[in-house]
């Protein structure tokens, strides 16, 4: 199988600096990279082999875009980071501009796969940029807070979006964030949506669910391993090669409300 090269993610200390206006009394903003940015993900088919900004090269043999989407505040900056750096962004909330981007590659089962994961601003404002980017994602990460009402009742306007914007085959995932094991929540904040109501809408639509952390990590390298199996198989399944069951396998392997019992 050919190798091929991709630009080195980008790190979470150098982001790019948004062209992106903000509103006034908005909260502080993460510079995430504009649409018309010059570091800007490349808006259609990943481009291997495209100079690294960095100057360094990364090897993969499939690549895939992952969007993360779902309010402001539910977490999509601080997963990402955890999945990507294994560091957790305490302190001041600093909101995304527009989209940002970083790239991982992971051994799935002897293959490389790139992930290229973009990371949406959950403010409305930034909304017609994010929608730019629904039809290029192979999946898409929903996140809400588990403590934060507001956050789950949007999951059905952002799945409505979903459905407006996404291919129809998108790979699906839905995460309720900020959760520590044993039912608690990992914050100061109380619990306001239980996991069987996660799991109850997941079920309606049909979608994948794990409840997950990016402050303790609970969960998050399964989130983008799953995807990441799930993609690698649909585009590379050898005829003998048993189907990967998305929805059996995070099931199976997420850490939930038992994981903290001896
Ligand atoms: N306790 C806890 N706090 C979290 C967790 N994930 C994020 N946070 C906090 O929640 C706030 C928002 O996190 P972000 O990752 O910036 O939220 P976001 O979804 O990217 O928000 P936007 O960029 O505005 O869309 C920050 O103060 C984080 O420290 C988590 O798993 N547990
Ligand atoms: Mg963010």
């Amino acid at each position: 199988m050919s190798r091929k090269k991709t630009p080195k993610s980008k790190g979470a200390s150098t982001p790019a600096a948004s062209t992106l206006p903000t509103a006034n009394g908005a909260r502080p903003a993460r510079s995430g990279t504009a649409l018309s940015g010059p570091d800007a993900p490349p808006n259609g088919p990943l481009q291997p082999g495209r100079p690294s900004l960095g100057g360094g090269v990364d090897f993969y043999d499939v690549a895939f875009k992952v969007m993360l989407v779902g309010d402001s505040g539910v977490g999509k900056t601080c997963l990402l980071v955890r999945f990507k750096d294994g560091a957790f962004l305490a302190g001041t909330f600093i909101s995304t501009v527009g989209i940002d981007f970083r790239n991982k590659v992971l051994d799935v089962d002897g293959v490389k796969v790139k992930l290229q994961m973009w990371d949406t601003a959950g403010q409305e404002r930034f909304r017609s940029v994010t929608h730019a980017y629904y039809r290029d994602a192979h999946a898409l990460l929903l996140l809400y807070d588990v403590t934060n009402k507001a956050s789950f009742d949007n999951i059905q306007a952002w799945l409505t979006e979903i459905h407006e914007y996404a291919q129809h085959d998108v790979a699906l995932m839905l995460l309720g964030n900020k959760t520590l094991c044993l039912g608690q929540v990992d914050s100061a904040h109380e619990r306001v949506v239980k996991r069987e109501d996660g799991e109850k809408l997941a079920k309606e639509y049909g979608l994948p669910f794990m409840e997950t952390s990016a402050k303790t990590g609970l969960n998050v390298d399964l989130a983008f391993t799953a995807i990441a199996k799930e993609l690698k198989q649909r585009s590379m399944k050898a005829p003998s090669e048993p189907r990967f069951r998305l929805h059996d396998y995070v099931k199976r392997e997420g850490r939930g409300a038992s994981c903290c019992r001896p």
